[in-house]
């Protein structure tokens, strides 16, 4: 006999959304203040799909991994990137905040013309290709510590800021930190995450109301400016030179659509390559500064990392080869970047009604992926304010878990291209620092997270850097025995 078929039930229409009473100037100043208190808060009271703002925009916080799927991966086509906003009458527009620097580049772009720019660009990020970058994350991560004296007190978040962006300047074009591109660099990004108020950086197109005072505004379209004249001459220089580097401004040059045989513009390029300088830095340059911020204040983590890496380095430093063994770094940068995810959440909107977590949700809708939120919800992640590494040493462990309780990286077609690379990055860099230096918390310091584009921490991490002496204390004795 077959058994009965069980139909679904109707989904549960969108005024029956749970949510927080009150206005849209209240719902919106509360957001504002504090956005990950905010968003955790909601989440525990309402469950996985909550209303946030009614009207002017209609806004949801999906916390869901099975939703979560399907707006990235099984329905995505039915989602758009960004956050829309309607005004008065019928005005409507997109918030995307970072095209005005980022063009029309991978992260930006939207539809069939990502989809072919992220065919061309794949590639180019193919995890061979990145281990070849591996010697250059261990040289430049050791030259920046070179530096270092043993107590010193220093801002860590500066110092990993202007490691990846030593990282990214040679990996995308091949030029040294002292080079004066670097400068250009530097000042519009800083222009650009300066200028942009968090809420609206966030792209929760909270944000509207703010207006960028004239001299900033002024400020930043020179900066742009300058940064665009500067790669627009690099790409002269590498066509005219024939582009046959490694760095990722010549792949890009060679780059060639294999059924049409294309090749991409100069504007093309620009924009893909000053988004690469944004979204290659900025990102890597949190998720190790949180790292070495939760090391800090765990000193059994920490020494447990240090045993590791004084196993398996002996007194070397750490090569692309040593990355198999290296399974408790891999451990730490990963629970790092799930206690301060560096995007801390995604946007997307609806480009037709859809069933979102049982709710009929209609077309225009914007909803917050917030990894902030889900990273820390109890039902994946027992004592989830606890830096605990151990999560993911135990397979099976790490199996029961729904793939997106965890994303940092994003997901589906849109999934960060940089994967590889950042976990590359990633490990290499902490395994070159932290095999020589051990870093404490300074004392009488609050670190707090700041949700802006990414999850900086205001004010930066001041920490005191000490040359580790028990390495050598090892490294002496282990020798001794061989
Ligand atoms: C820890 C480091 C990093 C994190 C946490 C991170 C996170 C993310 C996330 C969450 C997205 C998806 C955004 C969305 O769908 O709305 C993304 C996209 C992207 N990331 Fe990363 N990223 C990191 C490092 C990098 C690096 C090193 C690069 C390049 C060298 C990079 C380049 C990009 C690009 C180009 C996109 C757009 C991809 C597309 O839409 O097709 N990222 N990243």
């Amino acid at each position: 006999m077959t058994p009965p078929r069980l139909s679904k039930p109707p989904p549960h229409s969108v005024d029956e959304v749970p949510g927080p009473p009150g206005g849209p100037f209240v719902a919106v100043l509360r957001m504002r203040r504090d956005p990950l208190a905010r968003f955790t808060e909601l989440h525990q009271r309402y469950g996985p799909l909550v209303r946030l703002v009614r009207r002017p925009v209609s806004l949801f916080l999906v916390s869901d991994p099975d939703a979560i799927a399907d707006i990235l991966v099984g329905g995505s086509r039915a989602y758009g990137k960004g956050a829309v906003m309607h005004g008065p009458g019928s005005w409507t527009h997109l918030v995307q905040p970072l095209r005005m620097l980022l063009g029309d580049g991978l992260l930006t772009s939207t539809g069939e013309s990502h989809l072919r720019q992220r065919r061309l660009m794949q590639p180019l990020f193919h995890k061979q290709r990145i281990a070849g970058y591996g010697e250059q994350f261990v040289a430049l991560a050791a030259a920046a510590t070179e530096s270092w004296q043993d107590g010193q007190l220093m801002n860590v978040h500066a110092e990993m800021t202007e490691l990846t962006l030593a990282i990214v300047a040679r990996t995308l074009f091949d030029v040294d930190i002292s080079d004066h591109v670097v400068d250009v660099v530097r000042a519009a990004l800083d222009e650009t995450m300066a200028g942009s108020a968090p809420q609206e950086a966030s792209g929760l197109g909270l944000g509207h109301v703010d207006r960028f005072p004239l001299p900033a505004a002024r400020r930043r379209r020179a900066t742009t400016t300058a940064l665009d004249e500067t790669v627009y001459e690099l790409i002269a220089e590498r066509r005219a030179a024939g582009a046959s580097g490694n760095d990722l401004l010549s792949l890009l040059l060679a780059v060639q659509d294999a059924d049409t045989g294309e090749r991409m513009d100069d504007t093309h390029i620009r924009d893909e390559a000053v988004t690469l300088l944004l979204a290659g830095h900025e990102t890597t340059a949190n998720a190790l500064t949180w790292t070495f911020h939760l090391l800090g204040a765990a000193p059994d983590v920490a020494s447990r990392l240090r045993a590791e890496l004084d196993t398996v380095l002996g007194d070397r430093p750490p090569t692309v080869a040593d990355l198999p063994r290296l399974v408790y770094a891999n451990a730490v940068l990963r629970e790092s970047m799930r206690l301060y995810p560096p995007v801390w959440a995604m946007v997307r909107h609806l480009l037709e009604d859809r069933v979102v977590a049982g709710y009929l949700l209609p077309a225009e809708s914007t909803l917050v992926l917030g990894q902030w939120v889900m990273h820390r919800d109890e039902r994946w992640w027992p004592e989830p304010e606890r830096f605990d590494p151990g999560r993911w040493l135990d397979p099976a462990t790490a199996a029961g878990r729904p793939r997106f309780a965890y994303f940092p990286f994003g997901g589906g077609t849109r999934q960060c291209i940089g994967t590889s690379f950042a976990i590359t990055e990633g490990v290499l860099t902490l395994a070159t620092i932290a095999r020589e230096w051990s870093l404490t918390p300074a004392p009488d310091v609050r670190v707090r997270p700041e949700p802006s584009f990414t999850l900086r921490p205001r004010g930066g991490v001041p920490m005191i850097a000490h040359r580790r002496r028990d390495r050598r204390d090892s490294a002496r004795a282990g020798g001794s025995q061989g």
